[in-house]
C-alpha cells in the first residue's frame, strides 16, 4: 500500500491549486479522505460520500478515543478527519492525500501512521497576502488570523517536521516538484 502523504502549508499557498491539477492528471489514482461532520445534510449530499454525518455525542466520542486527524469548530458544528477515513482510501486501492494543518500534522506524527510530508511555501508573507486578497474569499478579519498562522506555519517548517518545502513561487515549476515527490513512491 502507497504510504499517505501529508500536504501542509499556510492558507492560500496554492495547495488546492496543485491538488486539482494532480487529480486531473491523475483521475483515481489519489484520493481523499471523506470528512466528519456534525452538521445536517444539505440537499443532495449522501452519507460517507460527502461527509460522514454523526452526532455531536458520536464526534465527541471520537474525539476523546484519540479518533480523529484533526477535528475543528465552525459555527456551532465540528469537523474533522478521521484516521479511518485515510485507512477507507488505502483499502479502495488508492493513495491517500491529506490536506491539513500543523495541529493536524502533528497529530498523524505522533501517530503509527507511516505518511510522508510535504510542505507548500509562499515566496513571502507578502505575496501570500496578495494571493488571499486576490482569491477574494476573506473579510478583512479573516485574512488576519490566516497570516498569523501562516507565520506559525512556517516557523513549524524551519524546524525540518518534513520531509520536503516546495516554494510556490512559479506554479508550473512548483507543480513540476510537487509531481516528483508524490510520484516517487507510486507504482
Ligand atoms: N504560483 C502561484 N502564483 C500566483 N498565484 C497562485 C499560485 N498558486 C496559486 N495561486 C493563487 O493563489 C490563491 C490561493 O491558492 P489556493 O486556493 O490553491 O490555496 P490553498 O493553499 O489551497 O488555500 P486554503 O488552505 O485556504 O484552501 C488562488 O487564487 C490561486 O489561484
Amino acid at each position: 500500500m502507497a504510504r499517505p502523504i501529508v500536504i501542509s502549508g499556510p492558507s492560500g499557498t496554492g495547495k488546492s491549486t496543485l491538488l486539482k491539477k494532480l487529480f486531473a492528471e491523475y483521475p483515481g489514482k489519489f484520493g481523499f479522505s471523506v470528512s466528519n461532520t456534525t452538521r445536517s445534510p444539505r440537499e443532495g449530499e449522501v452519507d460517507g460520500v460527502d461527509y460522514n454525518f454523526l452526532s455531536v455525542e458520536e464526534f465527541k466520542h471520537n474525539i476523546e478515543a484519540n479518533k480523529m486527524i484533526e477535528w475543528a469548530q465552525f459555527s456551532g458544528n465540528y469537523y474533522g478527519t478521521a484516521f479511518e477515513g485515510v485507512e477507507r482510501v488505502l483499502q479502495l486501492g488508492q493513495t491517500c492525500l491529506l490536506d491539513i494543518d500543523m495541529q493536524g500534522v502533528k497529530s498523524v506524527k505522533a501517530s503509527d501512521m507511516d505518511a510522508r510530508y510535504l510542505f507548500i511555501a509562499p515566496p513571502s508573507i507578502q505575496d501570500l497576502r496578495k494571493r488571499l486578497e486576490g482569491r477574494g474569499t476573506e473579510t478583512a478579519e479573516s485574512l488576519e488570523k490566516r497570516l498569523a498562522a501562516a507565520t506559525a506555519e512556517l516557523e513549524y517548517a524551519e524546524t525540518g517536521a518534513h520531509d520536503l518545502i516546495i516554494v510556490n513561487d512559479d506554479l508550473e515549476k512548483c507543480y513540476a516538484q510537487f509531481k516528483e515527490f508524490i510520484m516517487a513512491e507510486q507504482n
